[in-house]
């Protein structure tokens, strides 16, 4: 046993990999219930249910070009420059229906959008044609045989009918928005967000708005994760912080757990003599799902599970609270909204600069991503230790630094989670 593993058992604690982490709490991270929102509120949200198109789109031949829609045949013998005249009988705006079919030797003045009629099957652009009434009648002269089809959007080219177009668990972009509007649908069927709680531990811990006092600190970790539970789709309720109490952790814990859907504390996971939510979780061992992981920041994230909901107490370390929840609140955030893919993306990239720390553990390292010649480099933060709040602003990756013997060298091919 090594002296780290002595010394976690003397504390109960073994640790775990983060994979198995993320496993045990996946299996407490099911779904929500459906509701239906506005199609204007959809945006970031999680279909409940895969939408099919209801019918074709689009749903009738559509002109591609301001011009004229012609029986193309009829344009053949224009091929030696000679003109070919066609009789307009139909003006066709767009958001009309055509009067009548086009015959040979007629042609339709139609707009872009517009329904072409019925036997035709090409429109020809207004630039290449002319136009001039004949006995009284306006007729469009061709001077070029034009293929059939040509300038026609056909109907169902964009969607079949019953073709299924939005998988359930996907999230809703513009472009997703856009497709359901075309469909008509008005009330989206998605999952509900997870009502979050969120309190800070700590009697260090100082409100924004108050001025700073000797020992003390602003309370940062609060807001940051009022804001990544927000960016993960989950409705954050802020339970402010409290004191290092073990009996007020307590109540607050379970009155939370109560009403909310899941709770994210940070601070006091450690060992230390006030760390008290450590100490909250192995009181009640059965429903611990495990209090140190083989990971760094953030070993001694813990988690437990009371009334089938969870708890997430993510350390007190800005760095390791910052990593913790992306690591594991936010893959269970996504994947209680039903999320399709509740994982942040990872890539292979190249590393930008040395990173000589090693340990014995894999090391989720802030850094920065720059496109090179054709490469993706991440280069590590300046300062990255756990108790670092000031560059997590400037991450948008976790560089996965895996437990070897020796540091990495620049040049060297790492993978990173892209951070949202
Ligand atoms: N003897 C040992 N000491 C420590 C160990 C260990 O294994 N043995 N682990 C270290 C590691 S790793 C970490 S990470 C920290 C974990 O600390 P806690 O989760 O117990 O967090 P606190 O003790 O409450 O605070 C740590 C640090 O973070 C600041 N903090 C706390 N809450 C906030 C907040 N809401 N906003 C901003 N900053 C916050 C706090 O003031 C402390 O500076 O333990 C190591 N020690
Ligand atoms: O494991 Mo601590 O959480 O390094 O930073
Ligand atoms: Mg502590």
């Amino acid at each position: 046993m090594t002296n780290r593993e002595q010394s976690d058992n003397k504390f109960g604690r073994k640790a775990i990999q983060v994979e198995e982490a993320q496993a045990r709490l996946m299996n407490y991270a099911g779904a929500m219930e459906a509701e239906t929102v506005p199609l204007e509120q959809s945006l970031g949200r999680y279909l409940a249910e895969s939408i099919a198109a209801p019918h074709p789109f689009p749903a009738f031949n559509r002109s591609g070009m301001d011009g004229y829609a012609v029986v193309a045949s009829d344009t053949e013998n224009s091929r030696d420059g000679g003109m070919v005249w066609l009789k307009v009988v139909d003006n066709i705006p767009c958001g009309a229906v055509p009067a009548g079919a086009i015959i040979p030797g007629t042609a339709a003045r139609i707009m872009t959008g517009a329904q072409v009629p019925e036997g035709a099957d090409a429109v020809v652009m207004l630039e290449v044609t002319e136009t001039r009434d004949l006995d009284g009648i306006p007729h469009v002269g061709v001077r070029k045989p034009i293929p059939s089809g040509r300038n026609i959007t056909p109907l169902g080219y964009e969607l079949k009918q019953g073709e299924q177009v939005l998988a359930a668990g996907h999230k809703i972009a513009a472009g997703d928005i856009a497709v359901l509007a075309a469909f008509g649908v008005h009330d989206v069927p998605v999952i509900r967000r997870p009502r979050v709680g969120v309190f800070a531990t700590g009697s260090e811990l100082l409100d924004v708005k108050e001025p700073l006092q000797p020992g003390k600190i602003r309370n940062s970790n609060s807001p940051m994760l009022e804001a990544l539970v927000r960016e993960a789709g989950g409705e954050p309720v802020m339970l402010g912080a409290i004191a290092d109490e073990l009996e007020l952790a307590r109540s607050k814990v379970h009155s939370a757990l109560e009403t909310l859907d899941l709770v994210i504390t940070t601070g006091g996971v450690s060992v230390g003599d006030y760390d008290i939510m450590g100490d909250l979780v192995r009181e009640e061992a059965g429903d611990m799902l495990f209090n140190k992981i083989a990971m760094r920041p953030g070993s001694v994230t813990t988690a437990a599970v009371r009334g089938g909901k969870l708890l997430l107490a993510l350390s007190g370390n800005p760095g390791a609270c910052f990593v913790g929840f992306q690591l594991f609140a936010r893959p269970v955030i996504a994947s209680m909204q039903g999320a399709s893919e509740s994982f942040l993306p990872e890539w292979t990239v190249v590393l930008g600069k040395d990173y000589p720390k090693v340990n014995n553990y894999f090391r989720f390292v802030r850094g920065r991503l720059e496109v090179r010649g054709g490469s993706i480099y991440a280069y590590p933060a300046a300062i990255d230790e756990s108790s670092v709040m000031v560059t997590i602003k400037d991450s948008d990756c976790l560089i996965i630094v895996p437990p070897e013997e020796r540091g990495l060298s620049a040049g060297a091919k790492v993978r990173a989670i892209i951070l949202p």
